[in-house]
């Protein structure tokens, strides 16, 4: 219907080549160090490709669809990707290739709170028999399943959680139950419309007393009809911010009555004469927590930020905008050095993050082994560590996209630009899976519990936290010395607040008041201190990693330009601490400037690394031949409502006014 509007060779495309020929390190070799290796790299690339190059998983642009096609489509994806495609390519959950499944996953899928919730759940609540019993069903999809926490009602202050499991003695059953509308389940993924099953999170009850929550598996849906059961209400909640093809759902229990064994009993049980048996510790459930909260940040909010960077960089290589020499040619906005101070540091904090999460997981790991063996010291360091670092990345890399997005300028704004999708995808990582607040008051509480410690009662990584504060030797900008800036930062944080608490509360106010009153500076203190852990992180892999000069030079100005850029948007903070001088304060700042100016050659490198396909981003401003103006003028085609030359609907409307304009234009113009 549209004519073709096609440049020979667009000036765009030569500006991103030569961006590439450019950059000072080589590009491959950055790959495989954001891989963990070249083997690394060569496997994801395959399975990166075994997904992309399979017709079954190729769909129309996103921002071409409407919700119910892209649910649709994504339950249909979903369903052969787990039933077909991963067990007929070898791709076992716990495979070497399995790590490298969210890289090679369709830009929109569904069933991945069954995946990544329902399955790890069963395992982490249920018996050996259990186990046994659904982790098969689970994994054939044999049955769907949901995770159901949260209520209408209630979502962070779980003990506020009111669904009701009361057991039967008569016929060995537990009866759900949601006394109120503020008792139904909302917003659980894939339990509107896909799932026959749920865990449903619901305070046990036995002869009139409560137990508190425990984990109840209860099927929704009929298994051959998929009718919901008798006493069930369930559907989707409607359209959301973002995750338009995942069913979020609603879920009302009246009477529903569940077997005795689908109490999932790894942990506590009840007998068939109503006895509760608690089997193991409550604080064996912030284990199971843990290993969620370790391996989200990666996908849903660290390779988020990443593409939205590559996207925004890769475009700003290419969009000319103004001069900077009067009477010289026009510049790519990249080269200005305020484009460059927001894009930058937050390639930076890609880096960051990815590696210091890496070192959580491998901490993680070690906890799971100890655990086995039936010791959990390390398991209030690792909740502390990983609630604040799952808070710190989402919030960081959340903001990161949506300066990418402004970066673009009206671009940034057109869905066609992958952006607003992007920040829909990423906005939620702050609320799930623990509201990011919280977190932090709860990384908090362990902080001033530890405040009140000797060091040599304490974990090596919390010590410093009560230990006389370190001096910089030398410039502020030294690796060693931020560590050692932010480490002070974080003791004073954590000292300062502990005082209040203890001041206030020698006082004799309320503990619960002490609490809420200190509650800004209480999150202040741990957000500081997870700071100083990802740039302890990122500093111990900077220094370690085996690579090039050119690639370890790039790795330590993006490690600096981190911790620089950090303390250049909070220099308040680290003055009012004392730990830093307002000479210091300068330095940071110039510092950064000439680093933002050092990494500039290599950024469309930097971001040419991360190794994103067209196809996984979906951005006319982020493709590898930087040909956005072409590639925006042909997503403008496909709009739906582009469909007819004339849309007769806004004709209907608005004929009659145009009907009126031609008779007054053309009268005007007999009388001219
Ligand atoms: C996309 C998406 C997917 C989800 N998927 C699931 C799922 O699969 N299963 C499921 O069960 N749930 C799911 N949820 C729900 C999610 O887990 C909750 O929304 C989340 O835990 C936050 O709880 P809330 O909504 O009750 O927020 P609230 O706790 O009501 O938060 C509202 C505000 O109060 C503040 N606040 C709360 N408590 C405190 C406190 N103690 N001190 C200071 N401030 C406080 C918060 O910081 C926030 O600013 C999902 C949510 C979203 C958005």
């Amino acid at each position: 219907m549209f004519s073709t509007v096609k440049d020979d060779m667009s000036i765009e495309s030569t500006l991103i080549s030569k961006e590439r020929k450019n950059a000072k390190f080589p590009v491959e070799e950055l790959t495989n160090v954001w891989d963990g290796g070249k083997e690394e790299t060569e496997l994801r690339r395959k399975i990166v490709k075994l997904f992309e190059d399979d017709p079954v998983l190729k769909s129309p642009p996103i921002c071409t669809m409407t919700r119910e096609e892209r649910f649709t489509k994504a339950t249909r994806k979903s369903a052969y990707i787990y039933r077909n495609l991963i067990p007929n390519n070898g791709l076992h959950p716990g495979s070497r290739e399995f790590e490298h499944f969210s890289r090679a996953m369709p830009i929109e899928n569904n069933l991945l709170v069954h995946m990544i919730a329902f399955i790890p759940c069963i395992k982490s609540f249920g018996s050996q028999e259990q186990v046994a019993k659904w982790l098969p069903l689970a994994l054939n999809l044999n049955i769907i399943g949901a995770y159901a926490q949260t209520e209408l009602g209630h979502g962070s202050f779980l003990r506020g959680i009111e669904t009701e499991a009361t057991f039967d003695k008569k016929t060995q059953e537990f009866v759900i139950n949601c006394p109120k509308v503020s008792s139904m389940k909302w917003w659980p993924g894939d339990m509107g419309l896909n799932a026959n099953h749920a865990l449903v999170m619901a305070n046990l009850i036995i002869d009139g007393k409560e137990y508190g929550m425990h984990a109840f598996i209860v099927q929704i849906r009929d298994l051959s009809t998929h009718m919901p059961l008798p006493g069930v209400t369930v559907g989707d909640i409607g359209s959301k911010m973002g995750f338009e093809a995942i069913d979020n759902g609603f879920l009302y229990m009246k009477n529903v009555r569940i077997p005795r064994e689908n109490l999932l009993n790894k942990n506590s049980e009840v007998k068939p004469d109503g006895t509760y048996v608690k089997k193991a510790s409550d604080r064996l459930m912030y284990g199971s927590m843990v290993n969620l909260r370790v391996n989200l940040p990666k996908s849903q909010a660290i390779d988020v930020l990443a593409k939205a960077c590559t996207i925004a960089i890769r475009y700003s290589a290419v969009r000319r905008q103004g001069l900077l020499n009067p009477g010289g040619a026009e510049v790519a906005v990249l080269d200005y050095t305020l484009q460059q101070h927001k894009l930058i540091p937050q390639l930076a904090t890609v880096y960051a993050t990815k590696f210091a999460g890496e070192g959580i997981i491998k901490k993680h790991q070690a906890f799971l082994q100890n655990m086995a063996k039936g010791n959990i010291s390390d398991l209030a360091e690792i909740h502390a560590l990983s609630a604040s670092f799952k808070a710190s990345v989402s919030e960081q890399c959340t903001e990161g996209v949506e300066v990418c997005r402004r970066a673009c300028g009206g671009h940034g704004y057109s869905q066609a630009s992958g952006l607003p999708f992007l920040l829909c995808k990423i906005t939620p990582s702050c609320t799930y899976e623990g509201e990011n607040t919280v977190l932090y008051l709860q990384t908090a509480r362990y902080l001033v519990k530890c405040a009140s410690k000797q060091a040599a009662d304490l974990p090596e990584s919390i010590a410093f936290l009560v230990q006389p504060i370190q001096d910089m030797k030398g410039s502020i900008t030294s690796l060693d010395n931020l560590i050692i800036c932010f480490k002070n930062s974080a003791a004073l944080c954590v000292q300062g607040v502990s005082k209040k608490v203890n001041e206030m509360s020698n006082k004799g106010l309320a503990m619960h008041e002490v609490w809420n009153k200190s509650s800004v500076q209480l999150v202040k203190s741990a957000k500081m201190y997870v700071m100083q852990y990802i740039i302890g992180a990122f500093v111990s892999f900077v220094t370690e990693v085996k690579c090039s000069e050119p690639i370890k030079e790039i790795l330590q100005d993006l490690c600096c330009l981190y911790g620089l850029h950090y303390i250049n948007t909070h220099s308040g903070e680290f003055l009012k601490l004392g730990v830093l001088s307002a000479h210091h304060c300068t330095l940071a700042e110039e510092t950064e400037i000439q680093l933002l100016e050092k990494l500039r050659p290599n950024a469309v490198g930097i971001v040419d690394a991360f190794d994103f396909t067209d196809s996984s981003m979906e951005s006319c401003l982020g493709a590898y031949d930087g040909n956005v103006y072409e590639r925006l003028f042909d997503m403008a085609k496909l709009s739906p409502l582009n469909k007819e030359k004339v849309h007769q609907e806004s004709y209907r409307h608005l004929r009659p006014f145009l009907l009126e304009g031609r008779d007054i234009l053309e009268g005007v113009k007999s009388k001219n």
